[in-house]
Formats: structure tokens, sequence, C-alpha cells
């Protein structure tokens, strides 16, 4: 088990000294406190005891002056223990979610298919959140009450010697014990948690994501009634989990109250002749001790839950990249592309049949390609093996002589623009949209490309470039959005241009315009277009036609 959150711990070394100091606090907060309710003790007896007769020969200034200091260096510690702790742990949070999110962006689609949009949201919000359990609710209080204890058998055993023993070995004996045995009956309940949690988040992504669909179908009541089904069942569970733990906690304060009523039979049956106030201490000291112990089976109840993250994480952190990138650093400036399929055979994993076989292409620098075919014959595979989404099963593929798997990653993606068939935009201004295509582009250069992409429009005396789109600003319908993906393209300036149906789904007038802007634009440069329709032939110099696992050109 401790070798399934090893990695985390680990993690501390970087920031031990904000965890030491936040130790610090946390035992200065426990000892100021226990300090503060036995030294009342004492002195409230001591001056019940003393009685009116004590009025001018009992020093009652100092006792006063400590249960004061006592207060406030308790409210003073308690308020840096939260402080620095809860920075440590959004400290080595943010560390994690980071690390998390570096390892997944260089997966590729394949290794991306086995998480669920839903399941890596929950690893970058609950997972990573429970994680911060094992510092802040499991170590922090056990080294805590750990180091109080033997202070406490330091500060007693000058007292009684038999009492100081009587106090360590019941407190050693409940933060040993009680853990084990409330991690063991919270285990089962704390993965269900997690596990209905995720489920919960899940179901909660596909309902919001799928709300059109749902309420088109008239669907959204039967949706809705699967989340509360699930809702209810994990509400139920943690339910049983907070009855747990007011079970945990009411058997400390029954264990607290044995220890004590031990120390009133021990002190007041003559062990030694002790003044009352000191009896009264030594017993306030014993019920104190619900402070020490309050923690720790909250600490081991929930652990069930970090073990149950831990495993999730660790298997997304375990994940290496399939595809690698090499080192040929190279940028083609000069428009020449040529681009070359040697016998490349693909299958997607898992799959009975393949998508290619032994395929043979040399598509010339600067030539337009139209690539055809039946619905799933394998057309927008054809440009995922060259962006290197996907990797060929077997041969290779070559740009202008050199393997695409030679190429760093920058290279790459800078010498083709790709328009796919679903265009995002972002929930963002409009000149953030573009320059998504080139991040160096100036306004004068975004102005001129979202006019050759007749989206002039747009560019309203009032907001300018600044207009927001996406969700929260103005909708873009399903031509702008392709103009967009075009204009992000051609500000992109690379050799190689990869289209995957850019006029599906629009009408014949707008299809034209788009195919206009493509000739207008791309000439003199390597041009694929996956597409059902060729209704503009002349924009292609060779038309090849996927079926049957093969490629074969046929005349425009
Ligand atoms: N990630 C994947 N895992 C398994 N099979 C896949 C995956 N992606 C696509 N396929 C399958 O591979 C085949 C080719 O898919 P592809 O998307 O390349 O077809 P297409 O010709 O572009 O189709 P369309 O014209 O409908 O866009 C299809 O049978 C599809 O179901």
């Amino acid at each position: 088990m401790l070798k399934l959150v090893s990695p985390y711990i680990k993690l501390y070394r970087y920031y031990w000294q904000r965890i030491l100091l936040g130790m610090i606090m946390v035992i200065t907060a426990l000892s100021a406190s226990i300090f503060l309710l036995s030294l009342s003790g004492w002195f409230l007896s001591a001056t019940a005891f003393v009685g009116v007769a004590g009025l001018y020969t009992f020093n009652y200034m100092l006792p006063a002056a400590g249960v004061r200091g006592a207060a406030i260096l308790r409210t003073v510690a308690r308020y840096f223990d939260r402080l620095i702790n809860h920075d440590t742990t959004f400290r080595i949070l943010a560390y994690l979610r980071t690390k998390a999110f570096k390892h997944l962006l260089p997966l590729s689609a394949d290794q991306m298919q086995h998480f669920q949009k839903a399941d890596l949201l929950n690893a970058f919000i609950a997972d990573i959140d429970h994680l911060d359990h094992l510092y802040l609710r499991l170590f922090a209080p056990i080294l805590g009450s750990l180091s109080i204890t033997l202070f406490i058998y330091c500060a007693v055993n000058y007292f009684d010697h038999t009492v100081a023993l009587i106090i360590t070995l019941f407190l050693l004996a409940t933060i040993l014990t009680m853990p084990l045995l409330f991690y063991y009956a919270g285990k089962r309940l704390g993965e269900n948690i997690a596990q209905f949690k995720s489920q919960y988040r899940q179901l909660l992504v596909s309902y919001l994501q799928g709300q059109a669909e749902l309420t088109l179908f008239n669907a959204k009541q039967a949706f809705r009634q699967q989340l509360t089904d699930t809702e209810s069942q994990w509400l139920t569970l943690q339910k049983k989990q907070s009855n747990l733990l007011s079970l945990a906690s009411a058997v400390i304060i029954l264990i607290v109250g044995i220890m004590t009523l031990l120390i009133i039979g021990l002190v007041s049956n003559g062990i030694a002749n002790y003044d009352p106030p000191v009896i009264a201490l030594l017993i306030f000291i014993g019920l104190s001790s619900t402070e020490i112990l309050a923690p720790i089976p909250n600490a081991f109840l929930f652990l069930g839950q970090v073990f149950a993250s831990a495993k999730r994480m660790n298997h997304l952190l375990a994940q290496q990249p399939s595809i690698t990138y090499g080192n040929i650093n190279q940028t083609f400036t000069d428009d020449k592309c040529t681009i070359i399929f040697n016998e490349v055979t693909f299958s997607y994993p898992n799959q009975p049949l393949s998508v290619f076989n032994d395929i043979n292409i040399r598509i010339h620098s600067g030539e337009h390609v139209a690539l055809i075919g039946q619905t799933g014959c394998g057309k927008s595979t054809f440009l995922n093996l060259i962006t290197r989404s996907w990797q060929p099963n077997k041969g290779s593929i070559t740009i202008n002589n050199i393997d695409i798997t030679h190429f760093d990653e920058y290279s790459l993606r800078n010498m083709m623009a790709v328009i796919p068939q679903v265009i995002h935009i972002f929930n963002d201004t409009l000149r953030n949209n573009l320059l998504i295509g080139n991040p160096n582009a100036n306004d004068e250069q975004l102005i001129a490309v979202l006019k050759k992409v007749e989206l002039g429009k747009l560019l309203t005396a009032e907001h300018g470039l600044d207009l927001w789109i996406g969700e929260d600003g103005r909708t873009l319908s399903g031509g702008e959005r392709r103009r967009i993906g075009i204009a992000r393209a051609l500000l992109h300036e690379s050799p190689l241009i990869l289209m995957d149906e850019p006029t599906e789904s629009l009408d014949s007038l707008t299809e034209q315009q788009i195919l206009a802007i493509i000739a207008n634009n791309y000439a003199g440069k390597t041009l694929i277009m996956v597409t059902h329709r060729l209704n503009e032939h002349a924009l292609f110099d060779r038309i090849l036609l996927l079926r049957n696992q093969t490629l074969t050109e046929i005349k425009p």
C-alpha cells in the first residue's frame, strides 16, 4: 500500500522547510492547547482552595498571564499552522497537476482514447485533491500527536512517574491501534466513495455535453434519473462514512474518559500526597489528550479514498508516449514539400481489418490532391498518419526524403497546416482564436487574412479583433467556423496543407466561395484535401481514390 503513495511522499523532500515549519506550528498549537487547559485547571482549583484568605498572598498574576499567553500562542500557532500547511499542500497539488498535465500532452491518440474526458477531469480535480489527505490529514496529525505524547510524558513525569506512564501508554496504544482499526473499517467505504464520485462526474459531463440531443429526443428525464441515482448512492456512502467518523470520535472520548478516571483513581487514592491543584493539573492533562487524538481516526478513515486515487494517478503517470519525435530541426521555407508513402500498412489497435495495406504513393511538391472514398474507408486516417497522430504498423512516410519520425515535433508542426473536420473555436477573442495559427502575426496580418476568408464583417468598429467569440461570445455559423479554420491555416504559412472535408455540410454557394479561397491562396503549395464531393475538379491536379485498403489514381 505504501508503494502506491510513495511517489507522492517523495515529493515532500522538495518542500521540507515548509513542512518542518508547519510541523513546528502543529506541535506549538497542540502544546499551547494542553498547557492552557491544564494550567487553567490548576489555577481554578488553586484559587478555590486558597479562598478569600489567599486574596493578598496568592500570586494571581503569573498563572493568569500564563493562561492568557497560552491562549494567544494557541491562536497564533493555529493560524500559522493552517496558513503554512495549506499553502504547502496547495504547492504540492499544483506541482502534481502540472506534472500530470505535462505527462498527458505527449500521449498519442491511441493512448488518449483509453481515457474518457471525464476520467481526466476526475484525475485532475478529485484524485489529486484526495492526495492532499496524505500530508494534511495523515502525516501532520500523526507526527504532531507522537511528538506531543513525548512532551506530555516529560511534563507529567516531573510530577508523577506512574501517571506519566499511564497517559503515555494510553496515548501510544490509541495512536497505534485506532488508525489501523478505522483504516480497515473505512477502506471499502472510501474506495466506493471515490468510485461513485468519479462515476457521477463522468455522467454529469456527458449530461452537460449531450444537453441538445437529450432535450430534442426527450431523454433528459431518464438521464437525469441516472445522475440522481448515482448521487444518492454516493450520499448514502458519505453518510455511512460520517457515522463511522462519529463512532470514532465517540471511541476517542471514551478512551480519554477511561484514562482520566484511572488518573483520578490513582491520584485521589494517594499514590502520593499531592496538593489538590496538582491533582487537578494531572486530571486536566489527561482530559486534554482528546485534542491530540481527535484527528487520528479522521486521517485513516479517508485513506481508502487516498489509495484509490493514488492508484488511478499512478496509472496515468505510468503512461509513456508511444509516439516519440526525432531531432531533425528543419523548416522548409521554399514551399517545397514532397510526400512519399512507402509500403504503408496501418490498422487501429484491436481491429481485425487493416485500414491500409502496403500503400505506395508520391505526392509531388506543389500538387493539389483530392482524396476520395466511401465513408469509413480511411481518408482521415491517411491525414492522421502524416500528422503523426497515429503511426504506421509497417512502412514509412517521408517528407522531402526525410522520414517524418526523424523530425522534432516543432519542425513537423511548422511544416504543415491542418484544417480538421471540426474547427474548435476557443472561448476567447477573435484575435486569440486566429493567433493559434501563428502567434507572431500582427493585427494587420490578422485583418488581411480575415478579409481573404471573407470574414471581414466580424470586424465591427466597436470590438475589432477584440470581439469575443465562442461559447460566451458571438456564435459562428458552420461556414464561418470553417473560414476561421482556413484563416488559421493561412496564417501558419506552411508548405503543406491538409484539409479534412473543409466544405462538408455547407451550401453550394459557400462551398464555391471556400474552394475559391483555397485555389487563390494555396497555389504552389502541396495540398491534400479529403472530400466527398468533387464539384471543383479544376482545383486538383490529381484525384486519389481510397478503396479496399489501397489507393488508386483516377483522372480528374
Ligand atoms: N480510433 C479508432 N479506433 C479504432 N477504429 C477507428 C478509429 N478511428 C477510426 N477508426 C475506424 O477506421 C476506419 C477509417 O476511419 P476514417 O475516419 O479514417 O474514415 P473516413 O474515410 O475519414 O470516414 P468519413 O468519410 O466518414 O470521415 C473506420 O472504419 C473507423 O471506424
